[in-house]
């Protein structure tokens, strides 16, 4: 890695010569391959954006000129052209790098991202602001075909189409998303992709006519109007054209001096101009190329085998999930699964596979997806829309207005409730009990183990009412399987008995309060234990019960303190006009948590077995104290 070595800004890139460029990018993927084999994460993406980056930093002047990736899950290519590429055995770690742009890394990570379609948006509002202030700058938003399908992406084209902000939006088309695209605007790319018909027609129309004498001039202008009408339907572009964008393209993404003379060439023109790139996700490594859904984003794996790297564990609460609803599909001809964009991470291949017909990917349209869910309701299917809890933020209204409001039976399926690691602040799903729980109509469950989830799902589709279910990133204890039954809506589960202290937790943290029970069992304070299990409707009677034991009473989450499990109980006993005194909360204060290992992050936050029975121990300590004072 002679040249690599050498590169440490955007100057130094744009000093090298074409075949030195070439070169940069064969070390860039040997790099790329090498330290993600070890760390984990988005290789595939990455790959496939190796020439763009590098042709971007060569024409455009980053930071001034702004640079916004959209995802940001491909920008590791971008970190190490900026000066980053030391920091790569950190990434995603602790205190390492992150796998997405962020403004306090570099000033050449202008916006930061994480979640989809949000670069033409952003990039466009940038651009505004040049030309409020009269600055001389390129806005540059680098978008993936997947994204394209968000809808705010098309929020975004549509409103800068119709001004003539300098902005450029440079489409990286390799006919994925994580899975394979979806949707009209994919099947329309792919036309434009692999249309070599449209040309030819309009050659052999023209030299058809030129052979006719004398009438041939009169038809060729007729065929002309024809041509024109068929341009509307296959040339390249003409979508992007019609909404007002110059359109440049398609052209070979891996190709760095076509792309830099096209950059060139947008650099020159005036208003939006969408520049359309055509990628392979994952090249210059065929496993990542054979297998573009896996190494989309990959764990630590063998380079030579491409094989992951995993050591043996319980199925995950995603396989448990999947495999249920397979389940329950079987006996249940109603159960329509929806996923965006998300088939693997979600577990829903099996399911796609087994009942293609009432499998929906709705591309990256989590908005679509819940009212398609409404829909689907309002007609009497069960729909089950399973989506990680952050990206169940976009849908907010929707589950409001189109499921709560009028009552419908949709499950949430909201996968990756907690902690997540490595993908960091975007990603942790630690808000959803504070966006749903203020919803009339909805129940909201979180299992403490993969069997209780099997339970809950019973337990959803036995209501005839809107419900989550939020479940962990996490692998399952490898509970033997039982059969299905629905559980008493609204009740919580005792899990063991103490005199001293009462914990109540909900999903992964009955575990860890399991464990703050045994720490401080050899200290001879003994722990009543409960597993929330019912977020809402809360066990008033349960609750009650604990309240008035005289113990105090620890709520556990891996979830917003603001809003979340401890908030509610904590209400209901203001409510109930109980003394909520008693009542201490652990979870997620209010700040955003960096990456990580999710086990880093626990220790960070205090959300350990030994940092727990500290707290408890000082607070018994105190408790009785007062209590002693208060009864003299
Ligand atoms: C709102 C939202 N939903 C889902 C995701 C998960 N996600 C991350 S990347 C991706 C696919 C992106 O496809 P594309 O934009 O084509 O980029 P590529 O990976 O092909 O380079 C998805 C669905 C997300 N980050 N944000
Ligand atoms: C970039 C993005 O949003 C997804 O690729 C996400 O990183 C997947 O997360 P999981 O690894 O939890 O499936
Ligand atoms: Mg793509």
């Amino acid at each position: 890695m002679t040249l690599l070595k050498t590169i440490s800004s955007p100057e130094t890139v744009k000093q090298l010569n074409a075949n030195e460029k070439r070169q940069l990018a064969a070390e860039i993927r040997d790099f790329l391959i090498e330290k993600v084999s070890k760390t984990g994460g988005h290789l595939g993406p990455n790959l496939g954006v190796v020439e763009l980056t590098i042709a971007l930093h060569s024409v455009f002047e980053s930071p001034k000129d702004k640079i916004v990736w959209d995802v940001g899950h491909q920008s590791y290519v971008h970190k190490i052209l900026t000066g980053r590429k030391d920091e790569f055995e950190g990434l995603r770690c602790y205190k390492g790098i992150s796998g997405f742009p962020k403004c306090k890394e570099s000033e050449h990570d202008v916006f930061e991202t994480g979640h989809s379609s949000t670069s033409i948006s952003a990039a466009l509002g940038m651009a505004i602001a040049g030309q409020l202030r009269n600055e001389e700058y390129h806005s540059i938003a680098v978008i993936g075909d997947g994204a394209m399908t968000g809808g705010m992406a098309l929020e975004a084209l549509n409103h800068a189409g119709h001004g003539d902000a300098n902005l450029i939006v440079i489409l990286n088309d390799n006919e994925m998303s994580i899975a394979p695209n979806v949707g009209a605007l994919s099947n329309y790319l792919t036309r434009v992709r692999t249309d070599p018909n449209y040309s030819r027609a309009k050659d052999d129309i023209e030299l058809f006519f030129k052979k006719i004498p004398a009438i041939g001039n009169t038809m060729l202008k007729t065929a002309e109007r024809i041509k024109d009408s068929l341009k509307y339907l296959f040339v390249s572009g003409m979508l992007f054209e019609e909404l007002g964008f110059t359109y440049l393209g398609p052209i070979d993404g891996h190709n760095i001096e076509d792309l830099e003379m096209t950059f060139q060439q947008a650099k020159k023109c005036k208003g939006p101009i969408l520049v359309h790139i055509l990628t392979k996700k994952g090249q210059g490594y065929e496993p990542a190329i054979e297998n573009p859904d896996l190494f989309h984003g990959v764990g630590p794996f063998c380079i030579d085998t491409g094989r992951p790297i995993k050591e043996p564990c319980p199925p995950s609460f995603t396989q448990v999930f999947g495999e249920t609803l397979v389940e329950l599909a079987e006996k249940d001809p109603n159960i329509i699964a929806i996923t965006a964009a998300m088939p693997t991470g979600t577990g829903l291949k099996a399911f796609a596979q087994k009942f293609p017909k009432r499998f929906i990917d709705v591309g990256i349209a989590e908005q679509h997806a819940v009212t398609l869910a409404a829909g689907l309701a309002r007609q009497g299917f069960r729909p089950v829309f399973a989506v990680y809890s952050t990206f169940l933020q976009r849908g907010y209204d929707q589950v409001l207005h189109d499921v709560c409001l009028q009552n419908l039976p949709v499950i949430f399926a909201i996968d990756r409730a907690g902690l997540v690691g490595q993908d960091g602040e975007t990603h942790h799903g630690v808000f959803d009990i504070s966006y749903l729980r203020h919803i009339p109509n909805l129940t909201i469950m979180m299992p403490k183990d993969e069997e209780e989830l099997r339970q809950m799902m019973c337990t959803a589709l036995s209501m005839q009412s809107p419900v989550a279910i939020r479940y962990p990133r996490l692998n399952g204890y490898g509970i033997p399987q039982s059969s299905l039954s629905p559980l008493l809506t609204g009740k919580m589960e005792s899990i063991r008995q103490g005199k001293d202290l009462t914990i109540v937790a909900i999903g992964p943290m009955v575990e860890l309060a399991n464990e703050v029970a045994n720490v401080l069992d050899g200290k001879g304070i003994h722990t009543t234990v409960i597993n929330g299990r019912f977020i809402k409707p809360l066990d008033g009677a349960m609750l009650h019960n604990l309240a008035t034991g005289g113990r105090p009473i620890f709520v556990l989450e891996e979830h917003a303190l603001q809003g979340g499990f401890g908030s509610a109980i904590l209400e209901f006993m203001e409510s109930e006009q109980l003394d909520t005194s008693v009542v201490r909360r652990f979870g997620i204060p209010d700040e955003f948590v960096e990456h990580g290992t999710r086990d880093q992050l626990l220790e960070q936050l205090g959300l350990t077995a030994e940092k727990i029975a500290f707290q408890a121990q000082k607070h018994l300590l105190e408790y009785n104290a007062y209590n002693k004072t208060a009864s003299l």
